[in-house]
Order: structure tokens, then sequence, then C-alpha cells
């Protein structure tokens, strides 16, 4: 497979007033599954849809093997793409992608090709919509992979998959990327995809926050408190009243406060009034850093 990195290079996009991208500039490299991650809204789906020609920049550029999507003489045989909700209810999946092969040069049996690899042969014949949300992502990947292409584009590919469908995406990408293919991959949870990627993008605002490999990342843990209530409204309060700098509601009564000690968080918890079920020391959570990072207070 010939290699070919993605570039995203002083990228801007206004909607009027809106600036969803701002400034953005990146990298993805063959060999790697590159997580793009950031909060709803923070750009995501507008950075990946200039990149294959579906938006127009307002400055900057986002390039696929050093050249423009449109510039490419066959682009759907250079990257494939999967936004959300891009299937017709009525449609079976065979259909969709039949309908979708000649924008690429696919032909029907790479159709069926395609619906091997992710697993969907069964279900060829079945309408995309009384499919669940995890046959629904298999056939996004279908898509994207119809025009053999060396770089995939997956917006939410993750979302919502359940354990054994993470661990299918998982081993699916790795294999591509091991080929040499380039993937980049949003999702506005880092949990979803921590066990997919390699490299992780952040932003927030349209603006990159941090890029490095998942394991530098993993190194931004700082040693942290967990602290846990039945008072969920009151923790909320109490973390962002008293460390709103450090603490994060990693889920509904469970706070996580990086760079203090059990007994300063305990001494003040006991001088609020909370109510405190349970407080150990632990390493900050991954997802706390990449909140920290985004500087999104909760997850909840
Ligand atoms: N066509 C449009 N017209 C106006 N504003 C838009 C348009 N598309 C996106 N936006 C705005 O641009 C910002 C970035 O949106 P975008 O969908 O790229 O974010 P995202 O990170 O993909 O979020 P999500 O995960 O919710 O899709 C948001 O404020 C959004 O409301």
């Amino acid at each position: 497979m010939e290699q070919r990195a993605v570039e995203v290079a002083s990228l801007t996009k206004r909607y009027g007033t809106i600036t969803a991208v701002d400034d953005l500039s990146f990298t993805a490299e063959p060999g790697r599954v590159t997580g793009f991650l950031g909060p709803n809204g923070a750009g995501k789906s507008t950075t990946l849809r200039i990149l294959v020609g579906l938006v127009a920049a307002t400055a900057g550029s986002a390039t696929i093997g050093g050249r423009g999507y449109a510039q490419h003489a066959r682009p759907g045989a250079i990257v494939g793409a999967h936004f959300e909700g891009a299937f017709h209810p009525g449609r079976t999946a065979r259909e969709h992608l039949r309908a979708y092969a000649p924008l690429v040069g696919a032909s029907d049996a790479r159709c069926d090709e395609v619906l091997e690899a992710v697993g969907m042969t069964d279900a060829a014949r079945r309408r995309v919509g009384g499919y669940s949300l995890g046959m629904r992502q298999r056939l996004g990947l279908a898509t994207a992979l119809l025009g053999d292409p060396s770089v995939l584009v997956l917006d939410e590919s993750a979302n919502g998959l359940d354990p054994a469908g993470i661990k299918w995406l998982r081993s699916f990408l790795r294999h591509f990327a091991d080929s040499g293919g380039t993937v980049l991959l949003s999702s506005h949870l880092l949990s979803e995809v921590e066990q997919t990627v390699d490299d992780v993008v952040i932003i927030a605002s349209g603006a990159l926050r941090h890029q490095s490999s998942l394991a530098q990342l993993r190194a931004l843990a700082r040693p942290a408190v967990r602290l846990v209530s039945p008072a969920t409204d009151a923790l909320a309060d109490f973390v962002r009243a008293r460390f709103p700098e450090s603490g994060v509601i990693e889920r509904a009564g469970q706070a996580s406060i990086a760079g203090v000690s059990a007994a300063d968080v305990g001494a003040a918890a006991y001088a609020d009034g909370l109510e405190v079920h349970g407080l150990s020391e632990a390493g900050e959570s991954l997802e706390s850093v990449f909140l920290g990072l985004t500087g999104t207070e909760s997850i909840v």
C-alpha cells in the first residue's frame, strides 16, 4: 500500500461570526491510527469535511499525500471517509454500497468484498433502517473501504460500539495501519477510542490543544485523589468551588482531583459538610487529562 500522510496546516473555517476551525495544524502519519479528539462542537467534523472536499476552507490547507482532495486524479482511491448518518434507511447494505460504488470506481464484486471485510455478509440484504448502531458503523467502514484507499477518515465511528465492537474495530484498524494505511478517527470521548489509537490530536473551540502519542498523553497524568459521594450535585458544587483548576467529575458521584493529597481533599469535604463514601489516592485518569486539556469540567 502506498503511504500517505494527512497534513492540516493553519486551517481556519468561519461560518459567519462562528469560527469552527481556528488556525489548526496537525499531522496523521501512515502506519498509525490517530485519534482526533475534542468535545462536541470542537470543530472535528468540519475539519474532516474540509479534508475530503465536502466543505471549503476559509484559510489554510488540509492535504493527503501532499495534495488537496480534489487535486488527486481518483480521490476515492486515495481516501475513504465515513460521516455519521449517511445512510438511506430504506436501502439494504448492498444497495447502499452499489449506489455509492460508481463514485469511487468500485465494482459490484468489490461491494461484496468490503461487506465481507467488515463481517456483514449475512446482513447485506437487510434494510439499514433496522440496523443496530454497531452495524451502521460497520457499514460506514465498508463504504469508506470501497475505493481501496490508503487513508481512512472516520467521523465518530466508535460511537456507541459495545466492548466487542470496539475490540473488532481496534483489530481492523490495527491491521489497516500495519499495512501502511493512515487512519484518522474522530471521537468526543477518549475512552471510546483509547484502546484503538496510537496518536492523539486534541482540539477545543477549533484550536489545537495537544498532539502526541497516546503513551506521551498518559505520561501527563498526575497523582490524583478520587472522591466518591452519593450527593452528586453537592459533589459537583464542592469540586467547582474548592478545586476549579484541578478537579473534574468523572461520572455522577465520582470526582478526580489532581495534584493534591487525600488529606487535603478529606479536610475540605469535612469542612463543607460533604458526605463522602470513598477517598483514595490514584493516578489521574486519562479521561481527566483529556478533559483538562480541552478545558471541559465534566463528561457527564
Ligand atoms: N454548516 C454550518 N453552519 C454554521 N455553523 C456550523 C456549520 N457546521 C458546523 N458549524 C459550527 O461549527 C462548530 C464546529 O462544529 P463541528 O460539527 O465541526 O464540531 P464537532 O467537533 O464535529 O462536534 P460534534 O462532535 O458535535 O459533531 C460548531 O459551533 C457548529 O455549530
